[in-house]
């Protein structure tokens, strides 16, 4: 357990009134979305459900930078595919039996969750560029009575997520707000988009061991300096040391993921099968245009005791 409380995080945006930044609310109920435009024509876009980030602008509004599939349910029947969505408070299958997350579906609960706006403070650095950054709140209160029941523990989520002109940032801080203890792992399973999966190369993570899911959960370590993909990736890399993964793509630097708190990072591709037997995956061949960088705590769990927070998160600049 980290706790990262007291200490200013070296991501945090400082909330300063500063005009500039356009803030709205789009749609009602399930469908509801918080869309945040820069002066300078950046947007992002945040569906309550999940708090999933479904959209991020750069380059002026001109170059999308997360892959949404065109079959993504956006209206609350399920979790989207594409975009940001947040897994919590389990990755993956959950432990099938004895462990408090059990009962949960697979990332857990809050993926499929709907969560509150907190609200907005925007900020100017030092060369007057504005950044916004937006907040979304989760809380055991607001969860359905079966998730309630399948995990019956008092917790609070806060996410923010921070629109600059070339860098999105998302940060979580979970909060034990019970008397009883609780373990949890959390990641951020960003769908980032490029032109072409072939000339894709994944740096910063030499040497590093991962789980391979698809050779049976098998332990490798990473020997090439770079992951290519040419077929179906699910590897789970932990305990990575450096703090970025960057993206290259042919050849030229495309996104650096920068880890805040976060030691663990799956590399996922379902290429042409396991694309095509998921129901909400579109276009078929949409795999190509897309990679999962995914940063997160899920080899082991971080535990937290009453009153106890962690946090940490990511910040994604778009190279261009
Ligand atoms: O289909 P889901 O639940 O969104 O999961 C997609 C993928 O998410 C990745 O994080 C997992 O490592 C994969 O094993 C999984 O297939």
């Amino acid at each position: 357990m980290v706790d990262r409380a007291n200490r200013p995080s070296a991501l945090s945006t400082p909330a300063a009134a500063a005009p500039g930044a356009q803030v709205d609310i789009v749609g009602t109920g399930a469908n509801s979305k918080v869309i945040a435009t820069l002066p300078s024509g950046e947007s992002v876009e945040v569906l309550l459900y999940g708090a999933t980030v479904t959209s991020w602008k750069s380059n002026g509004g001109k170059t999308e930078n997360l892959w949404l599939s065109e079959k993504a349910a956006v209206d609350g029947s399920k979790p989207v595919r594409g975009g940001i969505p947040v897994v919590f408070p389990v990755f993956g299958p959950p432990p099938k039996s004895g462990h408090p997350t059990s009962s949960l579906p697979q990332h857990g609960f809050a993926r499929n969750s709907r969560w509150e706006f907190l609200g907005k403070s925007t900020s100017e650095d030092a060369l007057d560029s504005t950044s916004v950054k937006l907040d979304f709140g989760l809380y055991s209160s607001g969860l359905t009575e079966d998730t309630r029941k399948a995990w019956p523990l008092d917790f609070g989520l806060q996410y923010s997520v921070t629109l600059a002109k070339d860098s999105l940032q998302t940060i979580v801080n979970v909060r034990n707000e019970g008397d009883k203890s609780f373990e949890f792992q959390f990641l951020l399973h960003t769908y980032l988009r490029i032109k072409d999966i072939s000339k894709i190369a994944i740096n910063g993570l030499l040497g590093v061991e991962y789980i391979d899911k698809v050779l049976n959960a098998s332990t490798h370590q990473q020997k090439d300096e770079s992951v290519t993909i040419t077929g179906e990736v699910d590897r789970v890399y932990a305990s990575i040391p450096q703090d970025t993964t960057s993206v290259v793509e042919a050849g030229k630097p495309r996104f650096d993921v920068v880890r805040d708190n976060l030691s663990d990072t799956v590399v996922w591709n379902p290429w042409t099968e396991k694309a095509a037997a998921m129901g909400d995956f579109a276009p078929n061949e949409g795999f190509k245009e897309m990679v999962c960088v995914e940063v997160g705590t899920v080899k082991g769990w971080q535990k937290l005791e009453k009153g106890e927070v962690f946090e940490g998160g990511q910040t994604i600049k778009s190279i261009l």
